[in-house]
């Protein structure tokens, strides 16, 4: 996806105008540059290298985990921010992937418009992608400003969506692990 920067720049200019407001006026004369730098590099993101995995004889039954990941994604409906808190878990087949890319893989699919149901299938499609695992789950917990700021003004309405694959729907013990590492990501 590229970006007309200039272009975007212009438009917010023409909304200030439309909003009745003199967008030569010293408080909102850079407000455009300002809004279009803020989409550009919210939209535009790159979240680098995604797949370093290192080969690892896996023993037993072992679960990774990371909980905690937090990441910003905004409401494809309304155009307002999704404050979004992510726990994702594998088991790894032969591999384990680089922790941080669990982070990289959360940020791509999140700096975008977006729907949460959307974000976490997306993580979860793309874990199982780079390790080879069929065993992977994804939980997001999200807060969505268009539910909080405006419409039905819920402050404390949290959203939770799962993307849970393999054994993970099915195994009791891994579906524990999943919710007690997702409540200790809340804090
Ligand atoms: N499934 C899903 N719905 C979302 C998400 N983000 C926002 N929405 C919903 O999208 C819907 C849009 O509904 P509309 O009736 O078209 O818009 P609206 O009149 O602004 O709706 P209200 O938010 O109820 O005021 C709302 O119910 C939002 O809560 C999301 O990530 N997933
Ligand atoms: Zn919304």
């Amino acid at each position: 996806m590229t970006m007309d920067i200039t272009r975007v720049e212009q438009l917010y200019r023409e909304l200030l105008v439309a909003f009745g407001e003199d967008p030569d006026r010293e408080g909102l004369r850079d407000t455009p540059r300002r809004a279009a730098g803020f989409w550009r590099d919210f939209l535009g993101y790159d979240a680098g290298r995604t797949d370093t995995a290192f080969a690892q004889e896996i023993t037993g039954d072992h679960l990774v985990l990371v909980s905690g990941i937090r990441s910003w994604s905004m409401c494809e409906h309304h155009l307002l921010p999704i404050d979004l808190g992510v726990t994702i878990g594998y088991v790894p087949a032969s591999s384990v992937l680089g922790l941080s890319k669990l982070v990289r893989i959360t940020e791509m699919a999140a700096r975008r418009l977006q729907v949460q149901e959307r974000i976490v299938e997306r993580i979860a499609a793309e874990v199982m992608k780079v390790t080879g695992s069929a065993d992977v789950a994804v939980t997001g917990v999200g807060h969505h400003l268009c539910m909080s700021m405006r419409g039905v003004r819920s402050a404390g309405a949290r959203t939770v969506t799962q993307s849970w694959h393999g054994r993970f729907p099915h195994d009791p013990h891994l579906a524990a692990r999943m919710l007690s590492g997702t409540s200790e990501g809340k804090s």
